[in-house]
């Protein structure tokens, strides 16, 4: 990620200059509260960027953005070379397409099976065969460790289990971007491990752009390219994680993590 020069942002970063995602000049106001303010930064393909800073300033709603769940009032974000922000509906619905995203609640659909809920989107939104969509949920379940399954209703599984089939449902879309918000949030603590080691292995072993929202503070050290502190809607720091983490240069950075690690 590289957050570019702004009166409001302005911190270097290290990533290259690709920018799978960009985001230029975002405000967004809910009411009378500014919660992001003429924001800058980019996301190079490939790269895995974290998000930390305390509640409410900001990081889901932008990933809630990259989701068009929520509009910027200024500014303009791109992905992969297409506007997403402003542009017409068509348009924004073709770029979305490249995101999918992992929320801190399962929301899987309770009535059909595990399979099914991961094989919907393909078959109704990309229009994928009946066949190609099974098989690309097969290979995906057995990367997520529920190969055995498929056939199960998601109240049958586990919270771990369920966010596992959360994140293969978010991968048969074959997204450019992987949007990962407070996913372990909702586990029990014995469950989190599981869902942050598969997160891990899709980390190494995939060319997917990631963008995510944790609390957990050594996984973002584990998977991070960059790490980027958020304070009131700016990134006041951005850096590899060995300097966020070990060698922080701002104050509300290190008060931050003081209170988290
Ligand atoms: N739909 C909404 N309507 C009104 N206010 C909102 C809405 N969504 C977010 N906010 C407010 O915007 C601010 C930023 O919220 P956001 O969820 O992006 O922060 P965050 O950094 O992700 O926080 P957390 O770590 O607690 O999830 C908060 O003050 C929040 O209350």
């Amino acid at each position: 990620m590289r957050t570019e020069s702004t009166p409001e942002s302005s911190p270097e970063s290290t990533a290259g200059t690709t920018g799978l995602i960009r985001f230029t000049n975002v405000s967004k106001r809910f009411g009378g509260t500014t919660v992001l303010e003429n924001l800058c930064f980019s996301v190079d393909a490939g790269k895995h960027v974290t998000l930390i800073g305390p509640s409410g300033s900001g990081k889901t709603t932008i990933l809630r953005m990259l989701m068009t769940l929520e509009k910027p009032d200024r500014g303009t974000i791109d992905v992969n070379g297409g506007r997403l922000f402003p542009a017409d509906e068509k348009q924004r619905r073709e770029v979305r397409k490249q995101i999918g995203m992992v929320f801190q609640q399962f929301n899987l659909f309770p009535n059909m099976s595990v399979l099914r809920n991961i094989t919907e989107a393909p078959v109704k939104v990309l229009g994928l065969g009946r066949d190609e969509a099974v098989e690309r949920a097969r290979d995906l379940l057995d990367l997520v460790g529920l190969a055995d399954r498929a056939d199960a209703r998601p109240s049958q599984l586990s919270g771990g289990q369920q966010q596992r089939v959360a994140i293969a449902r978010a991968l048969a879309m074959r997204p450019k971007v992987l949007l990962l918000d407070e996913v372990t949030s909702a586990l029990d603590p014995e469950l989190v491990a599981g869902v942050l080691d598969v997160l891990r292995d899709i980390a190494r072993s995939t060319d997917i752009t990631m963008l995510c929202v944790t609390h957990e503070m050594n996984f973002a050290r584990d998977i991070s390219d960059e790490v980027l502190m958020f304070d009131s809607g700016r990134v006041i720091e951005a850096g590899s994680p060995g300097k966020i983490f070990s060698e922080p240069e701002h104050e509300r950075t290190r008060e931050f993590l003081g209170a988290v690690l």
